[in-house]
């Protein structure tokens, strides 16, 4: 997979489709004004390309030692010739007014939970310099929230054993906050002592997945998750609040909504500044979460509520639409889709964050995530794990630059 070094060296994206090139950077509208503006350049450039589509391309790499992307917009390698056609994917969605997107967030907080959610069920235990990478690579990229481990028990999670480290190495790293999971009290302490600023307390809606996941009850589980979350308060951490098996769990199939508003007001009394809502096994559909989010939307402002979809069915990018359409701004991701519960087989990976952003950008929703780094934290990762990308968007674009590096 090829994707740029630094997506501030133009001179990588000289053979960049113009669409592609908005897709990666949808955030760049100044550049559009100036190929309006550009006729006379873009006439000579149709000359060089449409008659040596090498010669035109080896032009065009010269004429960008100095940045300039008026040349870059304009030309479009795999057909040879220029065309004046340029797309990026929100660009007629930008200032959509249909009645069915009204209601979606103006922006979108995304949660990656790649680094925690994503690696935790990997067998090879990943070394903690490469985790330490990847969350540089991701806070780069813009995500606003970080998860980057977990303070549970090395025999349940042996690959998160490094939760100490982890942490003592992002210290004081970029802008993003890095919550980390909290089973009970003890990691709750150990999470202090590593210096973390937020946690996060894991509940479920079915008994079975309680038991597998955390040896205990529902009722129990909360009662060490108001323990937690009574220390939290005095320490001033904010505590997020996760339900897993909102729709369905592996073991009891359909989980009743009424259970799932059940547990989200218990963590919302309990003082979680956030709720998410987690389809453990991906098979939610529209027809599922639609109910499930107004039951809890009953008894938890939407402001608190987050989504977290896996992707076990290919449901998870139209659970999150209609998830935005009944309100919802904060949505969790992984980045390459990676991911899966160690207790919850067969479950695949959550929903890859580069698709999330590439639709939210098509949507014209802001994240302040740049895609293209996105991508190439995703590549990192995908690279180390010896695995191709679980993200379509990035599979796409990647094919894209590959191709037309090869020009
Ligand atoms: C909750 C426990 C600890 C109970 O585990 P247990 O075996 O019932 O607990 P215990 O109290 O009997 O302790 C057993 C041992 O673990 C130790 N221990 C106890 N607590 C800790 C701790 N915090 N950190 C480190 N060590 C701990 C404790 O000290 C003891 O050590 P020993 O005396 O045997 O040497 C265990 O079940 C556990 O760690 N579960 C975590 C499972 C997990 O991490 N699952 C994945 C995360 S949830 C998820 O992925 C879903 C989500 C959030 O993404 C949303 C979705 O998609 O659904």
């Amino acid at each position: 997979m090829l994707v740029p070094k630094s997506a501030n060296k133009l001179t990588k994206w000289s053979s960049i489709w113009s669409r592609n090139y908005f897709q990666l950077f949808p955030s760049c509208h100044e550049m559009e004004g100036k190929i309006i503006s550009n006729g006379g350049d873009d006439h000579s450039y149709r000359g060089c390309i449409d008659h040596d589509k090498r010669k035109g391309a080896s032009l065009l790499n010269s004429e960008l030692k100095r940045p300039s992307f008026k040349y870059l917009l304009n030309w479009t390698p795999e057909v040879g010739h220029v065309t004046k056609r340029y797309y990026r994917s929100q660009y007629h969605t930008a200032d959509v007014k249909h009645k069915l997107l009204s209601s979606i967030p103006k922006f979108v907080k995304i949660v990656e939970v790649g680094p925690r959610d994503g690696l935790q069920n990997e067998k090879e235990i990943v070394p903690t310099t490469v985790k330490v990478e990847l969350i540089k690579m991701l806070v780069s990229s813009g995500l606003p929230v970080v998860e980057a481990t977990s303070f549970v028990s090395p025999k349940w999670v042996p690959q998160l054993a490094d939760a100490k480290e982890v942490m003592s190495a992002i210290q004081g790293i970029g802008h993003s906050r890095f919550p980390v999971l909290t089973p009970n009290l003890k990691g709750f302490v150990a999470a202090m002592e590593a210096g973390a600023k937020e946690v996060a307390v894991f509940a479920a809606a079915s008994e079975s997945f309680s038991k597998s996941n955390l040896n205990c009850s529902i009722e129990d589980s909360l009662a060490r998750y108001r323990d937690v979350a009574h220390a939290a308060k005095g320490h001033e951490i904010p505590v997020r609040g996760y339900i897993s098996c909102v729709v369905g769990c592996p073991v009891e199939g359909a989980v009743p909504p009424s259970q799932v508003a059940y547990v989200a007001k218990e963590l919302s009394n309990m003082g979680c500044a956030e709720i998410s809502l987690g389809d453990t096994i991906g098979v939610g559909t529209p027809g599922t979460v639609i109910p499930m989010l107004e039951a809890v939307l009953e008894v938890v402002p939407v402001e608190k509520l987050a989504v977290h979809f896996h992707d076990t069915y290919g449901q998870a990018l139209s659970n999150i639409l209609l998830s935005l359409q009944m309100g919802i701004s904060t949505v969790d991701s992984s980045v390459s889709g990676l991911g899966g519960c160690p207790y919850a087989k067969g479950a695949s990976g959550n929903v890859a964050t580069e698709d999330v952003v590439y639709m939210l950008n098509g949507l014209g929703v802001k994240t302040n995530v740049d895609l293209g780094k996105l991508i190439m934290a995703g590549d990192f990762i995908c690279k180390h794990l010896g695995r191709s990308s679980g993200s379509k968007a990035a599979i796409a674009l990647s094919r894209i630059l590959a191709n037309a590096s090869k020009l």
